[in-house]
């Protein structure tokens, strides 16, 4: 585990609601489709928020009471789906944003899913295994009675893993009295994952990230890739990269960034960064993320947390293409600043949606009890961004608004008639 260490910039920037933000785009998405009010009033928020105390026996002998929450937006299409986080920066607010993306990359990805997310405060890179045990077995007995393989199914986000997915799968089994490998997605293999799960979302980011090249004109062999964290989604992304012959010339995690002109050394630098996707501290000569969001480069992709483009940095990104691997990391105001430069922008709730495609997978394969192989799963997760890509950035064409707005319009017309045809509108 990592040097303990203060993150070298923050979450929680009071001046970027991300629920707020979302907002006002759904707003605009169901106007330019024609949708009275009352549909954004349905979808401005949750249907349901659940806030839940959690108390966990720390190895000390004293008792820790930590918050959690469980978003579900929207349950018309179908169960809600959506991953858990553990960050001590976490918010009622952002959980909210959270599960909102989810009903949109659902829709986007055309899966029978509505949006959910959980979150916990805490900071799991201070707590011992057996802590984190107690922590996750405590949220799913506190979310029990509003979540299940058919209601809302959680699913692996930022500092939860495999592990922490596998003890509340084993958790929610002894409340149901039944193995239900179902309930949760991004399992480990022998209790029912996903061949291809842990690298989806770089998978999918990769797929858009292709497709975005190709619209510009730029050779992935030999284009100048900076990515902004280096855990689940941004190390994987950081090996296909370094793979299709690109040159990661920078990457970061919490603690500050790596910068080399000439490629980073990708392989070195898996092999010695920790589960919550650490490795700059092992380092002297870094740079802060600020200046690796900087950095000019061809492409650049945000695979950390949200508010990290906003309108103080947006003028200075050098980037031909970003693309969003991580949930929030452009303000509405940067989205606007890049899209007027010019810049191809590809929306978290698209490039980021390879993650929860491949959970719909895992699922599939729980509920029929006959799994595929990894080559299947790739295929099928190809097709699907393949064709979301190309349907959003027609659209986005075809409307004249930036592929955000078109991503969302997609999105917001799924729930939005099958909240119509269920009557609740
Ligand atoms: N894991 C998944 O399947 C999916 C993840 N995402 C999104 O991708 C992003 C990254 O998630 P994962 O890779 O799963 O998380 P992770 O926990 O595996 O890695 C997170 C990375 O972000 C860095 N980080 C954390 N706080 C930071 C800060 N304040 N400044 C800069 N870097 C920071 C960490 O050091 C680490 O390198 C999140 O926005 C998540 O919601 C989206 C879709 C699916
Ligand atoms: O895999 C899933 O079900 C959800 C992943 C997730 O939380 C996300 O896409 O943000």
């Amino acid at each position: 585990m990592a040097a303990e260490k203060g993150a070298d910039n923050k979450t929680t920037d009071v001046n970027h609601d991300v629920l707020k933000s979302t907002q006002t785009i759904i707003h605009e998405a169901l106007e330019r489709l024609g949708y009275p009010e009352e549909v954004y009033e349905l979808l401005k928020e949750p249907l349901r928020m659940l806030t839940v105390k959690i108390p966990v026996k720390m190895d000390d002998g004293s008792t820790k009471v930590f918050t959690g929450y469980r978003a579900q937006h929207n349950d018309a299409v179908g169960p809600t789906k959506g991953g858990v986080r553990f960050h001590p920066d976490v918010t009622e607010n952002e959980v909210k944003a959270l599960s909102i993306w989810m009903t949109l990359k659902c829709g986007i990805v055309n899966l029978p899913y509505g949006g959910g997310k959980g979150g916990i405060i805490c900071d799991p890179r201070k707590m011992s295994f057996r802590e984190l045990e107690n922590l996750s077995r405590g949220y799913v007995r506190a979310i029990s009675q509003i979540v299940g393989p058919t209601k809302d199914i959680p699913a692996p986000d930022v500092f939860t893993n495999s592990q922490i997915m596998a003890w509340m799968m084993d958790e929610y089994s002894r409340i149901d009295e039944f193995n239900s490998p179902g309930f949760i997605t991004g399992k480990p293999l022998v209790l029912g994952g996903s061949h291809g799960r842990e690298s989806a979302t770089a998978k999918g980011v990769t797929i858009c990230i292709r497709e975005a090249a190709k619209k510009r004109g730029i050779k992935l062999e030999g284009a100048r890739v900076v990515i902004q964290g280096f855990g689940n989604a941004g190390s994987f992304l950081a090996k296909f990269m370094h793979d299709a012959g690109a040159k990661v010339i920078g990457i970061s995690d919490a603690y500050g960034g790596l910068y080399d002109e000439e490629g980073l050394d990708i392989d070195y630098l898996l092999d010695r960064r920790d589960s919550f996707g650490t490795v700059t501290t092992l380092f002297k000569n870094t740079i802060s993320n600020k200046e690796l969001l900087e950095l000019d480069c061809d492409i650049l992709v945000p695979a950390a947390i949200e508010n990290q483009i906003t309108e103080e940095n947006a003028n200075n990104i050098k980037a031909k293409i970003v693309v969003e691997a991580a949930n929030g990391p452009t303000t509405l105001e940067a989205t606007e600043i890049l899209t007027n430069r010019g810049i191809l922008l590809v929306p978290d709730v698209l490039a980021s949606s390879g993650g929860v495609t491949v959970s719909y997978f895992e699922w599939v394969q729980n509920n029929q009890g006959y799994y595929w192989t990894e080559e299947e799963v790739e295929e099928k997760l190809e097709k699907v961004l393949v064709n979301s890509f190309n349907t959003v950035y027609q659209t986005a064409q075809s409307r004249r608004v930036n592929m955000r707005l078109a991503a969302y319009m997609i999105g917001v017309r799924r729930v939005a008639e099958a909240s119509r045809f269920r009557g609740w509108i």
